[in-house]
């Protein structure tokens, strides 16, 4: 099938690819002049794993193409996949639909009669219903406009989108149902759940099933607090209740708690969207769920200041800057944000990670960063693990140790083998832990 996909960031990157993937004749659109070259000469803008791989193996075939803009080709598409961004707006917890808006209604110029719009943005409920009203105005006849909800998660990307969980698909009317089961017929011909729904509803589980991972994480976050003050350790706590099926023991990791480009901000864009249809204390728990979250952030950056004396003038290294590991996504990162704070407050940063540092140097130049891990803890006084990458799990603790001033870690995801620190001469501080150092 012919298919444009619209915005080429992290979701619609991996959607066009995939899409070539299935064997599709795909156009990706992208106004971002180094995005598009980036893109066209089959170099991935952002760091996600087998997705560099599969962009240069899908452009030597012919089949995947990208422009700056929609022409007479990209028009004659059966399909179009809207993935631009909906980031949360300046001063306010609503999501800027502003990109959107303006996608839709550009297409509305081009789109044929036949063809299937399918928003995969993440939207606020009822936006679909007014982008339909706009786009039938400016192109003069009923618009088939559909909601696809995607639901990857970066640093699997390309493998969520080829082997999802289920496809979820509101719609307007029969013929967008028939040309979307078209388009992923080789993932249904797989037995992936196919789930026809209305629009709004649609819309809201996407919105809904990220509120409730951020609830998951905020609540064990929550324990953690519960287990500093009491003596309790949230890591046994979170596998003890993980064995109750009806629990399950997936997203219960505590520590510094959740960032990136979509749950801080789909919370928040939920609770502004639930206040104008005037039901917002029904998801009012998400404000609770947000300053949980915010307040694991607060507590490394006090448990810093405790470990240190002050900050002010200590080095401290941070071991992983991106929001989670497999990602150079900086985004609402947990990690950089404590970084930043603790730089604020004198302390001199050095930031190591294995695939941040491009984005970190113009994300927040304040910060010194070094590629190499052992020249990152040279004459530390405190050590954090911000990030899980694999390589920290692994590291030698005796090695580091001969490197820093101070054998101090806080382990910021619950990831290292405390004993094998300790034996080392590391102080291990973990968040929700009472661990007894000797
Ligand atoms: N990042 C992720 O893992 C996932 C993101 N989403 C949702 O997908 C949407 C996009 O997210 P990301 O890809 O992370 O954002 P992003 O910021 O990485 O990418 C958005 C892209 O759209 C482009 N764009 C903006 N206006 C445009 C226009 N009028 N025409 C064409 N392109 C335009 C931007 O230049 C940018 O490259 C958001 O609604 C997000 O919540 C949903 C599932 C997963
Ligand atoms: O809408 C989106 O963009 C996507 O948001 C999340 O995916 P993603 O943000 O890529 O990453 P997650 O694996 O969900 O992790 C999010 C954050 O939660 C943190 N986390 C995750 C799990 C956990 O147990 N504890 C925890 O602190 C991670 O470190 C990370 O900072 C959802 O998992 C995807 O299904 C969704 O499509």
């Amino acid at each position: 099938m012919k298919v444009t996909v619209i915005g080429l960031g992290y979701l619609g990157a991996t959607h066009a690819v995939a899409m070539a993937e299935l064997g599709h004749e795909v156009i990706g659109i992208e106004p971002d002049p180094r995005k598009l070259s980036a893109l066209s000469q089959g170099v991935l803008p952002f760091h996600e794993p087998g997705l560099d791989t599969a962009l240069t193996k899908t452009l030597a075939t012919g089949k995947l193409t990208f422009k700056a803009a929609h022409d007479a080709e990209s028009a004659a598409s059966e399909i179009f996949f809207i993935c631009v961004g909906t980031p949360q707006r300046a001063g306010s917890d609503a999501a800027d639909t502003s990109y959107v808006i303006s996608a839709a209604e550009d297409l509305a110029r081009w789109v044929g009669r036949d063809a299937v719009v399918a928003g995969k943005s993440t939207v606020p409920v009822g936006t679909a219903a007014e982008l339909k009203k706009r786009m039938d105005a400016i192109a003069g006849f009923d618009v088939h406009l559909a909601w696809n909800p995607e639901f990857l998660r970066e640093g699997t990307a390309l493998e969520d989108s080829l082997r999802p969980d289920r496809i979820v698909v509101g719609t307007f009317d029969q013929h967008s149902v028939q040309v979307i089961k078209n388009v992923y017929a080789p993932i249904l011909e797989s037995g992936t759940p196919f789930l026809e729904l209305d629009v709004p509803t649609a819309e809201l589980v996407k919105v809904a099933a990220n509120a409730f991972l951020a609830t998951k994480i905020s609540f064990i976050n929550a324990m953690a607090e519960v287990a500093e003050v009491s003596g309790a350790d949230a890591v046994a706590l979170a596998k003890a209740i993980g064995y109750d099926e009806r629990i399950g023991n997936k997203f219960l990791r505590t520590g510094i708690g959740f960032g990136g480009g979509c749950l801080p901000k789909d919370i928040r864009g939920f609770m502004a969207r639930a206040d104008e249809l005037g039901v917002g204390s029904a998801v009012e728990f998400l404000r609770n769920v947000d300053q949980v979250n915010l307040r694991r952030r607060d507590r490394v950056v006090s448990l810093a200041n405790t470990e240190l004396g002050e900050v002010s003038g200590k080095a401290i290294t941070m071991l992983g800057i991106s929001f989670k590991p497999d990602s150079d996504d900086l985004r609402d990162s947990p990690a950089l944000e404590i970084a930043q704070r603790l730089q604020a407050q004198g302390a001199h940063l050095t930031v190591h990670d294995p695939v941040s540092l491009v984005p970190l140097a113009s994300r927040a130049p304040e910060l010194s960063s070094e590629q190499d891990l052992m020249a990152a803890v040279k004459s530390a006084d405190l050590v954090i693990l911000g990030t899980e990458w694999k390589q920290y799990r692994e590291v030698d603790p005796a090695e580091l140790g001969e490197l820093v001033k101070t054998k101090t870690v806080i382990d910021g995801r619950n990831v290292l083998d405390v004993a094998r620190w300790q034996q080392a001469g590391w102080k291990v501080i973990a968040l929700g832990r009472n661990i007894q150092n000797g």
